[in-house]
């Protein structure tokens, strides 16, 4: 049965002007504002961020229909996915100087993120399972407003079915050149943007997760000092962010360089409250999430046939793909949610629908021994038969 958080948005009436005034940094955060899966008490629990609806669909060339996308999430959710990124509410037409991925220069190409422009159907019709949370990345107030206005249409319509969402994403980086071009603003003022959407989101009963971009690697000013990234991550901590996800962006990282960041950022931040974000534009993602792990974080972005990639740069991918870290995760001390056979059924079909190449490489190899297997069936019927 759906079980409404305490201050969910169930139980509210949304009131933008009370709400408004309401600093965000009075408020600690308290174990009801952190999703159910901090509630799991396995200490090897690995919870997986599902963000191929938001992360993979934005960065892909084919444009597929609202209809099929709420398919996709849906299929996620019966899959096994607890948390599944549904969309974001940024500007359609902001066409970021380069892919938000890699370097590649995207001027000559309009309509990059107009990828998102159904968010606002999509949340409207979701039918929400119950235990599974679908966030939306929201990059400033009018993204917020948006948002609340589709909810509270939603709620009027339907009034007694639970909220399609509780929880929102906010994004910076580590440093101003990415954050420039990805939101227009340095990262002093993208963290002053996201402390007032923090301030309206909260008390409305909406959690709030953020994005470190570039953690590793930023495409204009090179190296990230791990320093950085840590002070980002601890102001969205301090605004009142839940969790802080920790994007290799560019994917260019390894386990080395993965290392070395986590450990200064670690140093004097709370562990479960960090989570790691890997592209694997270079193969070593999944190491990344190994090494991430190691080092005890126990919560990982990822998505579905590893959606994604640069628009602008045929090759490139997107993020780690959720059927490569669930195989990885097989017979070690992890669990995590899910079933990796459907998760692979999932994976083929948003593939097909996207006329993409599955970009799971555990995905391709369990469909491939699928397709042996009906071959060998085939045959032994035939040779039954005559
Ligand atoms: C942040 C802004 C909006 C600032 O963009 P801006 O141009 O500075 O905004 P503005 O406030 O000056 O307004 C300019 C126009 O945009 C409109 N506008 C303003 N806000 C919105 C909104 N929310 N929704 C719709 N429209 C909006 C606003 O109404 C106005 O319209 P006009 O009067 O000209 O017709 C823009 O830069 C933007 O949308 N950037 C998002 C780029 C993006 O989607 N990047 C990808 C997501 S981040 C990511 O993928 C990384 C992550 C999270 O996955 C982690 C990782 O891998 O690193």
């Amino acid at each position: 049965m759906y079980r409404p958080l305490s201050r969910s948005l169930a139980s509210r009436r949304f009131n933008l002007h009370r709400v408004a005034t309401v600093s965000a940094r009075s408020y600690a955060v308290e174990a009801s504002s952190r999703p159910d899966r901090f509630a799991n008490k396995h200490p090897n629990y690995v919870n997986i961020v599902e963000v191929g609806p938001r992360d993979g669909l934005q960065n892909e060339k084919s444009v597929i229909p609202a209809e099929v996308k709420m398919m996709l999430i849906d299929r996620l959710g019966q899959a096994g996915m607890k948390s599944i990124e549904a969309g974001s509410f940024v500007n359609p037409k902001w066409v970021p100087q380069v892919c938000s991925h890699c370097s590649h220069k995207a001027q000559q190409l309009s309509g990059h993120n107009a990828q998102m422009a159904d968010t606002a159907e999509i949340i409207q019709k979701l039918q929400p399972l119950p235990g599974v949370h679908y966030p939306v990345l929201i990059p400033n107030l009018k993204g917020l407003q948006t948002l609340l206005g589709v909810l509270r249409e939603r709620e009027s319509k339907q009034p007694n079915t639970p909220p399609p969402t509780d929880e929102i994403a906010v994004f910076t980086a580590a440093t101003d050149a990415f954050c420039q071009n990805n939101t227009n603003c340095t990262v002093k003022e993208s963290l002053e943007r996201i402390e007032k959407v923090v301030n309206v989101a909260r008390p409305v009963g909406l959690r709030v997760r953020g994005y470190v971009s570039v953690v590793i690697t930023c495409p204009y000013s090179g190296k990230v000092k791990p320093e950085e990234v840590k002070a980002v991550t601890k102001e969205l901590l301090d605004i009142g962010c839940y969790e802080v996800s920790l994007g290799d962006t560019t994917g260019t990282g390894t386990p080395t360089t993965v290392r070395t960041m986590l450990e200064t950022v670690m140093a004097g931040l709370p562990t479960n409250r960090l989570a790691g974000h890997f592209h694997d534009t270079f193969g070593t993602a999944v190491a990344n999430v190994m090494t991430a792990l190691d080092m005890g974080i126990r919560t990982i972005d990822s998505s579905v046939s590893g959606l994604g990639g640069c628009p602008y740069s045929p090759g490139a991918t997107g993020n780690v793909a959720t059927e490569d870290v669930m195989y990885a995760l097989q017979d070690s001390k992890y669990n995590y949610p899910g079933n990796l056979d459907d998760m692979v059924d999932v994976g083929a079909w948003i593939s097909e629908k996207l006329g993409r190449r599955n970009a799971s490489r555990a995905a391709t190899a369990i469909l491939a021994r699928r397709q042996r297997q009906k071959e060998l069936e085939q045959k032994e019927t035939e040779q039954k038969q005559r």
